[in-house]
């Protein structure tokens, strides 16, 4: 599993290394520019080979530190290189100053705020390197920076200016610098992976600058391929999941979960279906069985058999319904997946339903359905972020998840998974797992399915939704184009044989 850092992490981090005499801050800086470098040469080894103009930005702290390193070794490797400063030279941290110090001998420093004034000519620059603010970004940037995305190629430095590093949001309506290359050091901080983050940094490279690894808290989901492996045994051995369906013309929702409940491995897999439904569901299923199930009343019956270990529902149920299968759903102390109308249902009331809610089940709420049942969070979520560290998602699906007492799975580009115990996971869909095609209907009721399935496996709430989160973007990313939420339980056995279920 990747770490993520928050930026207090990495001084933190920073700081021991150098304390300890391991390293010092020069080398970690000249490591980090020496890394800027590389990456841009990996990226555009054909500009590398004919180095033409280069435009640093540099700003008062230690990532404009690293700029200067930047600045002296693209003049090195034959770059024409202008620097701008933002600050004064003589209020430099020490680092930073020391590299100012030797870019002096090749180049002149200038004012970035009086080239502001007289009109920087981006044009005439074939890269740009952003050093302005790194992790210590926490007010808006009061600058009119240029727009430079016709220009020259980007690269921040370690974040994109103008973003926070500990939730992606910008900060205040101040400027952000979009880049095309994002090279961060030792570990991926928050803000890289959050929100505004993935759109902001373009491709993102982690180089190593040596120090040790550990001191985050929260990873990034990775496959665990103990997690989906089926080891030998009765079908009863691998858990029965139950989907509850929705009346006659809306059971789709529900039989894409139930199929993805099957493909991810349960044993068996039951569809309860109200009686007008019955006809419809029985033409269309196979080997998920169909279950009556009118009510809440039915089901709490049908919960009497105890084999059925894993429940799901929302997807399709209509409010009316999903109020009344919850309801007794969650007196059944089963694990219990819930999802879109089965969190809808209590908006009116979230209380209600957070006294029923219990360790073992995982709430799939999009933002919207967020919005509706942690209405305060959403607020601090949406308002404007005017400092850093920003409220984050991470922070928002953490108190969601603490506050209903179990797993919460906030969906989006950036799914934040986090338990009742603080315990979290983000699932990133950038960058090398950017899944574009699943935003189609009905995706979201195959990850509750995946979830359900997991469940009655017996993975752990947290562990359950957070694979079910990459099954879901590994199967949609393996399918490709056209896409539609009916391939993603199929491409599934492909997904699972390639990481050796
Ligand atoms: N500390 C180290 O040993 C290393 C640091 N590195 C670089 O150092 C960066 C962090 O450096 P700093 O902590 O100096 O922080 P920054 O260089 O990001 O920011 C400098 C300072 O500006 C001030 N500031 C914040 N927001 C402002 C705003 N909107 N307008 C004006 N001033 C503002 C803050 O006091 C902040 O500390 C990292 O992002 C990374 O690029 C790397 O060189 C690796 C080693
Ligand atoms: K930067």
């Amino acid at each position: 599993m990747y770490e993520t850092l928050t930026a207090a992490q990495m001084r933190a981090i920073e700081a021991e290394a150098i304390e300890a005499g391991s390293v010092t801050g020069l080398t970690l800086m000249e490591r980090a520019g020496q890394g800027v470098v590389d990456a841009i040469r990996a990226r555009w080894p054909d500009r590398a080979a004919a180095p033409g103009r280069a435009l640093v930005l540099a700003g008062p702290g230690n990532n404009g530190g690293d700029g200067f390193v930047i600045a002296r070794l693209l003049k090195t490797a034959g770059w024409q290189v202008d620097l701008f400063l933002f600050g004064s030279p003589e209020k430099l941290p020490p680092d930073a100053k020391a590299n100012a110090q030797r870019w002096s001998e090749l180049g002149e420093t200038h004012d970035l705020e009086q080239a502001l004034e007289r009109g920087l000519d981006v044009a005439r620059y074939e890269l740009a390197i952003d050093a302005l603010f790194g992790t210590g970004l926490t007010r808006p940037v009061a600058l009119p920076l240029p727009d430079l995305s016709d220009g020259p190629a980007v690269v921040a430095v370690d974040i994109p200016t103008g973003l926070c590093a500990d939730s992606g949001r910008r900060i205040g309506q101040g400027a952000l610098m979009r880049a095309d290359l994002t090279v961060t050091f030792h570990a991926r901080k928050l803000g890289h992976v959050l929100a505004e983050g993935p759109a902001a940094c373009g491709a993102l490279v982690v180089h190593d600058i040596g120090l040790p690894s550990g001191g985050g808290e929260t990873g990034l989901v990775t496959p665990d391929p103990r997690a989906f492996q089926k080891h030998q045994g009765h079908k009863y051995g691998h858990g029965h999941a139950l989907v509850l369906s929705g009346p006659a013309t809306r059971t789709g929702a529900a039989r894409l979960a139930a199929r993805a409940a099957l493909r991810v491995g349960a044993g068996l897999v039951t569809l309860g279906a109200p009686r007008d439904a019955m006809a419809e569901c029985a033409a269309q299923l196979t080997a998920i069985m169909l279950r009556d199930v009118e009510d809440g009343a039915a089901l709490t019956e049908m919960l009497g058999d105890d084999r059925l270990n894993a429940l799901a529902l929302g997807p399709g149920l209509g409010p009316d319904r999903a109020r009344d299968l919850a309801i007794a759903a969650l007196e059944a102390r089963r694990a219990t997946v819930l999802d879109a109308d089965a969190l809808t249902a209590f908006a009116d009331d979230p209380d209600a339903l957070f006294a029923q809610l219990h360790p073992a089940c995982v709430l799939t709420p999009h933002g919207g359905e967020f919005a509706r049942l942690f209405p305060d969070l959403a607020d601090r979520l949406s308002a404007p972020a005017e400092r850093g560290p920003a409220y984050s998602k991470l922070d928002a699906t953490r108190e969601a998840a603490a506050r209903a007492g179990c797993t919460v799975l906030y969906k989006g580009m950036d799914t934040v998974i986090a338990s009742q115990t603080g315990a979290a996971r983000i699932h990133c869909a950038a960058y090398d797992r950017a899944a574009p095609w699943l935003a189609t209907a009905g995706a979201g009721d195959v990850l509750t399915g995946l979830i359900a399935g997991l469940l009655a496996r017996g993975l752990f709430p947290l562990t359950a939704a957070s694979q079910a989160a990459w099954l879901h973007v590994e199967a949609a990313r393996r399918f490709g184009p056209g896409l539609i939420a009916e391939d993603l339980p199929e491409t599934l056995p492909a997904v699972l044989r390639a990481q050796g279920a």
